[in-house]
């Protein structure tokens, strides 16, 4: 799969392909769908598949202060879209000449003039364009016109409600991890660089590998489960706290820290992969280093517990 940032720097290579459009925030089961009909019509038609994509995503540059938290991180959507068979991946800045585009506007530039576009798959309630008028039949007839077929994928939902982002954040907000799983067809995960800490994690008995999240928002908060899963490809059982570490720390920089059990190697540089299992406790701001180190040692023991119930049930 190649990366391609810009309409300018498409190549030849991508052009004449089968595309479609979308933020795809989580790659849920909806978009999953979609994605592997892409790459069905791709095969069938022996034409390259396309995923056009936007950074920043339109609402984070229309209205920032509304914009929701990312359910996936772009190196991690890249990963899935891989994995999904996508061999193309247009990126194209969302900026104040891109946001004036109408839809009209938006399909020549992009779809025909940029990529030349045989076939678009997309969802049956897709809409784009600077005032949201380029919808499902808006595109048929402009394919029609411009020499491309335009099929709609039909909606994926569960127990009733379509499949979203939306319903994915919810579900994380309120600690629903099956639910969220459910919905993303994989458990919720997040990936990053393991940085240098304080080093106070050692002061209080419990080592952290400090998972950087940069200006990543991550949608959840508190004490988790998790399996660390490492790039040797190990995964190793582990207890994780996501927040702002208010004991200790005032910046309210959101941090990621992941406690591996019975585990003593250097992981400094490392990307991890941090799956949640279960939440344990909402973070707190404890009074006292020692408040903190008694509620963290309790932390290790529930998820010592988890993980032993864990390998009954699955016997491990
Ligand atoms: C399982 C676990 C639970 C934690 N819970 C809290 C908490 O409730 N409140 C808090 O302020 N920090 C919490 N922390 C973060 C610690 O303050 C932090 O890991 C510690 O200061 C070590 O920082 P360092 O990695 O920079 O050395 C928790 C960390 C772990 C691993
Ligand atoms: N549950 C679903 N079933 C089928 N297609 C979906 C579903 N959810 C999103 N899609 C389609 O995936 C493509 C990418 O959608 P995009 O992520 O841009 O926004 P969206 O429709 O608002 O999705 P979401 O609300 O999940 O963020 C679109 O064609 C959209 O219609």
């Amino acid at each position: 799969m190649q990366l391609v940032r810009g309409l300018h720097n498409v190549r030849p290579s991508a052009q004449g392909c089968v595309a479609t459009i979308g933020n795809f925030d989580g790659v849920h089961l909806g978009h999953q769908q979609i994605l592997q009909s892409l790459a069905v019509r791709a095969k069938q038609l022996s034409l390259p598949s396309c995923v056009i994509i936007f950074e920043p995503q339109p609402l984070e540059y229309f209205k920032p202060e509304q914009a929701p938290v990312r359910l996936t991180r772009l190196r991690d959507k890249l990963e899935l879209f891989q994995q999904l068979g996508v061999d193309w991946v247009l990126c194209v800045a969302f900026n104040r000449k891109f946001q004036q585009l109408s839809a009209q506007e938006f399909v020549r530039q992009v779809l025909v003039k940029a990529l030349n576009v045989k076939h678009l798959q997309v969802g049956d309630d897709f809409r784009f364009g600077c005032d949201r008028s380029g919808d499902f039949a808006f595109l048929q007839a402009t394919g029609a016109e411009c020499g491309f077929s335009v099929e709609p994928t039909t909606t994926v939902m569960q127990a009733q409600q379509r499949i979203s982002s939306t319903l994915i954040r919810q579900a994380l907000a309120e600690a629903d991890l099956p639910l969220a799983e459910r919905l993303l067809g994989r458990p919720f995960s997040i990936s990053g660089r393991v940085m240098h800490g304080q080093k106070l994690g050692r002061t209080l008995h419990a080592p952290t590998a400090n998972v950087q999240l940069k200006r990543y928002l991550a949608p959840m908060q508190g004490v988790f489960v998790v399996q660390a899963h490492l790039a040797d490809g190990r995964s190793v059982a582990a207890v994780a706290n996501i927040g702002t570490r208010p004991t200790v720390e005032q910046s309210g920089r959101a941090y990621l820290e992941v406690h591996l059990l019975d585990f003593a190697e250097d992981l400094y540089g490392q990307r991890m992969t941090v799956v949640f299992h279960q939440k344990l406790r909402d973070e707190e701001k404890f009074t006292s280093l020692y408040a903190l180190q008694a509620a963290i040692a309790e932390d290790i023991r529930l998820a010592r517990l988890y993980w032993q119930q864990y390998a009954m049930k699955h016997r491990l």
